[in-house]
């Protein structure tokens, strides 16, 4: 487990287009490294935020868009065409606007897809894209990611692997159905915690005085099953990017003032 750290900014804008520029370095070292990247993106507000400021930023150009895969780290199991769908926020976001790759764009199955409305066929069909993706350099199921981002819910909930669900628990399976979930909609897919460790970079992104009392939960020590986001670490480094208010109840000493 990487010890986490913590970067805190101003604002929530502010915080967006300083991960968006992060983002950026990471894909333009990885392609000069090895040739392509892997980027696991993430649903929520904040999340589109960083794609929405990476879409604005001038040295989006610097990278190479034919040559990076992305993945999902969830999913609303809705229609294909639905505007829940964390698939359709991101290309408004950003993918319309960048040459990515189609088949390198790798969407969760939809509910009107080809498994229907089973959420577990449609996990285990993620859970095989995932598996043929791996090079044996992987030494897993699931890709090495370069970066792999997770919006903070306020309950700590990241993905969708919300506290005390079955999802949180997941040590077998990379990606599983998630069922009842509290946050709309209440079906889902989602990477479970083994697949997002796999990562070689882990980023949770937090804005919001709501989101205080989960960061300082996760961030406190508690265990994974009670707060999913504390136990969402990368191999070789995981990265805590807040805005103020997010950060407001942590200890003080934790990060140089802002
Ligand atoms: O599908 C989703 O809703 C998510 O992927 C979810 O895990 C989200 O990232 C958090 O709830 C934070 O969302 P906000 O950034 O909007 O607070």
């Amino acid at each position: 487990m990487t010890t986490p750290q913590v970067v805190v900014h101003r604002d929530k804008e502010l915080m967006a287009q300083a991960a968006a520029a992060r983002l950026i370095t990471k894909i333009v070292d990885a392609q000069a490294a090895r040739g392509t990247a892997s980027v696991v993106l993430t649903g929520g507000r904040n999340g589109n935020g960083l794609l929405a400021a990476l879409a604005a930023a001038p040295a989006r150009d610097a990278v190479d868009w034919a040559r990076i895969d992305l993945w999902w780290g969830d999913e609303r199991f809705v229609p294909a065409d639905d505007p829940e769908r964390n698939h359709v926020q991101a290309c408004e976001a950003l993918l319309d606007a960048v040459p990515v790759d189609p088949a390198r764009v790798h969407a969760m199955p939809a509910s009107d897809g080809p498994y229907g409305d089973d959420a577990d066929a449609a996990a285990a069909a993620y859970a095989e894209e995932l598996r043929r993706a791996a090079g044996p350099e992987d030494h897993g199921p699931v890709p090495r990611f370069d970066v792999l981002m997770l919006g903070v819910g306020p309950d700590t909930h990241v993905a969708s692997l919300f506290p005390e669900h079955p999802a949180a628990r997941e040590s077998e399976r990379t990606v599983v159905g998630v069922h009842g979930a509290p946050k709309p909609p209440p079906t889902r897919v989602s990477l479970t915690l083994p697949a997002i460790r796999a990562a070689r970079e882990v980023w949770l992104l937090a804005a919001g005085e709501d989101k205080a009392g989960a960061v300082a939960i996760a961030l406190g020590g508690a265990g994974e099953v009670q707060a999913p986001a504390a136990a969402a670490y990368g191999r070789s480094r995981t990265l805590w990017l807040l805005d103020r208010a997010a950060a407001a109840k942590l200890p003080a000493g934790l990060y140089p003032p802002v």
